[in-house]
């Protein structure tokens, strides 16, 4: 954990625009850091405790010089915007709740997701039960619903930074990645594909996803949309199922072959309405991917779909999540 050095001058923090009370500015100095929970690209996240109210959070710290030098500063900007305008969501992200900074480094003070990521999960039982990959489904497209409502897609989605938090609900954790949407581009429609104005389908993007979950568009054209989630979303609950991702191989030149070959299979014995749903978002063309022409703020194609039979849209995250356990 970083050397807590002595504030010279307080450090200028901005609390988050959720805080019902105003707290004096945060400086490392209010938190003992704990264990290494995390390590991103061009942060570190550290288990933290306040220690005024004893309270533990996720601490990501940034190395200013190291953002400088690689040209990040875009990054993070765009990752605390995410967070601000995710933080008045009730459910399905981790929330921002203040940051700070000192000389060396950005602090960003977030909720401890204590049952960590969801890859740790489908990897302690192999695969999920499908009643289990069904619940976690459906959080998934409640959360993104909510995401690209504000016009915000991920664009790295996967089961790594999906975390689980104390009461073992899903988080969508990393918008590092993310891409924001311009408010003119913002239409009710959560995703439509042949709709997307020119800049959302053409814009040239300097980054691709993590290759088993990277989308054909963002590989072939550079293109990226709401829809690039939904294929992210295909592979996660393939994953679920069947315990890994449906493309993978021994580098990631040969992964991304596979994916713009659609060069995958269904295990013996996958269900069948989870292989029909997974088929109908692994869909190349991402404005045919079910979903990508929905209008409002729901995916109404995807939750009327029959894999998600029995899901009371209204109260997924007021049930108790299904206990994950080993196959039998
Ligand atoms: C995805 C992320 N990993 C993680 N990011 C966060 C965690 C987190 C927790 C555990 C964990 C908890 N118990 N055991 C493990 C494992 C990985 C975590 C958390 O609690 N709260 C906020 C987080 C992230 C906030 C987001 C703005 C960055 C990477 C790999 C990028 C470091």
């Amino acid at each position: 954990p970083p050397a807590s050095p002595a504030p010279t001058s307080a450090p200028n923090s901005s609390p988050a625009p959720s805080q019902s009370f105003r707290t004096a500015k945060r400086s490392s100095q209010d938190y003992i850091f704990g264990k290494l929970i995390g390590d991103g690209c061009y942060s570190t996240v550290f288990l933290a405790k306040d220690i005024h109210i004893g309270k533990e959070y996720a601490i990501k710290v940034c190395e200013k010089h190291h953002i400088i030098r690689k040209k990040k500063r875009e990054y993070i900007k765009r990752e605390k915007d995410a967070l601000n305008m995710l933080s008045s969501v009730p459910h399905g992200f981790v929330k921002l709740f203040c940051t700070f900074q000192d000389e060396e480094r950005l602090y960003f003070v977030l909720s401890y997701a204590k049952n960590g990521e969801l890859l740790k999960h489908i990897n302690n039982v192999g695969s999920f039960e499908l009643n289990v990959a069904k619940f976690y489904a459906a959080e998934l497209l409640l959360a993104l619903e909510k995401m690209h409502a504000k016009g915000i897609i991920h664009r790295d989605l996967k089961p790594e930074n999906i975390l689980l938090d104390e009461n073992m609900h899903l988080q969508i954790a990393d918008f590092g990645t993310a891409k924001i949407m311009d408010p003119e581009e913002i239409r009710c429609a959560p995703s439509s594909g042949e709709n997307d104005t020119q800049n959302e389908r053409s814009r040239k993007i300097s980054f691709v996803g993590t290759p088993q979950y990277v989308s054909p568009e963002l590989l072939h054209d550079c293109v990226d949309t709401r829809a690039s989630d939904l294929w992210a979303f295909g592979c996660i609950i393939y994953q679920m199922i069947s315990g890994l991702p449906p493309f993978r191989a021994a580098t990631e030149f040969l992964t991304f072959q596979k994916i713009l070959k659609m060069d995958y299979e269904f295990p013996e014995g996958f269900p069948a309405d989870a292989k029909d749903l997974v088929e109908k978002l692994l869909v190349l063309d991402h404005s045919k991917r079910i979903g990508a022409d929905d209008k409002g703020t729901t995916y109404d194609s995807i939750r009327n779909h029959p894999f998600f039979l029995g899901i009371d849209w209204d109260h997924v995250w007021d049930q108790t999540p299904p206990t994950i356990c080993p196959y039998l």
